[in-house]
């Protein structure tokens, strides 16, 4: 198997969340330590990519590696971040998750590492019928695309995907309960399904 790295995206606003969502918590742990943990055995290395303001914050609760989006992509969403860590690290495989999916768990990673096909770009899951660009593995090829994307001011990850090969994995592939891909937007989830 060729090397992963284990990329958290926490570089978002929040805005409809209200407060940082890597910083919330379920039964006591932050929500961005449900996607370090669920990385952990599976990667060689991992990089938490955020931007300033959470930096410190960062620091103080965790010894991960932390990095800020490329400057001259800040802002432009969850593309900027997988750039961010592709130009930081020659693993061959970077495997994406958010900061706010709190039931996501190592045995998901490694079901979805074991989906790795070196014929696609792209391994991303889509079960239950919702393609999650932000549950992948993505291969360091895409690289160029996804600066010439960014260089448009075109933030679709889904217009990455039309330029790549992407396998979609979903319950054909392997089982995985469905609250395991469930991300957190809104208070109002939160309050659903944390209490
Ligand atoms: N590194 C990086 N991560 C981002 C960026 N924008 C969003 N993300 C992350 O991508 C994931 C999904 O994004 P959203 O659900 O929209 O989260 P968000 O942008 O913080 O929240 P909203 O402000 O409500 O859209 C979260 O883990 C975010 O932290 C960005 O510009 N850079
Ligand atoms: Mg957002």
């Amino acid at each position: 198997m060729k090397e992963i790295a284990g990329a958290v995206l926490a570089g978002g606003e929040s805005r409809r969340f209200g407060s940082p969502k890597a910083f919330a918590k379920r039964e006591g742990t932050y929500f961005f330590q449900f996607s370090v943990n669920a990385l952990r055995p599976f990667v060689q290395e991992i990089y938490i990519v955020s931007h300033p303001s959470l930096i410190s914050r960062f620091r103080q609760v965790t010894n991960e590696k932390i990095l800020l989006d490329e400057e001259m992509y800040r802002g432009q969403g969850p593309l900027a971040g997988i750039y961010t860590v592709m130009r930081r690290t020659d693993a061959e495989w970077i495997f994406v998750l958010p900061c706010d999916m709190p039931y996501i768990r190592p045995d998901t990673v490694g079901k979805m590492v074991k989906c790795i096909d070196e014929s696609f770009d792209i391994i991303a899951s889509a079960h239950f019928g919702r393609i999650q660009p932000l549950v992948g593995i993505y291969n360091r090829r895409t690289l160029q695309e996804i600066g010439q994307l960014l260089n448009e001011r075109n933030n679709r990850m889904l217009s990455l995907f039309e330029h790549c090969r992407v396998r979609y994995v979903n319950e054909q592939d392997f089982f995985e309960e469905e609250c395991v891909f469930q991300n957190i937007n809104y208070r109002q989830e939160y309050d659903n399904y944390m209490t």
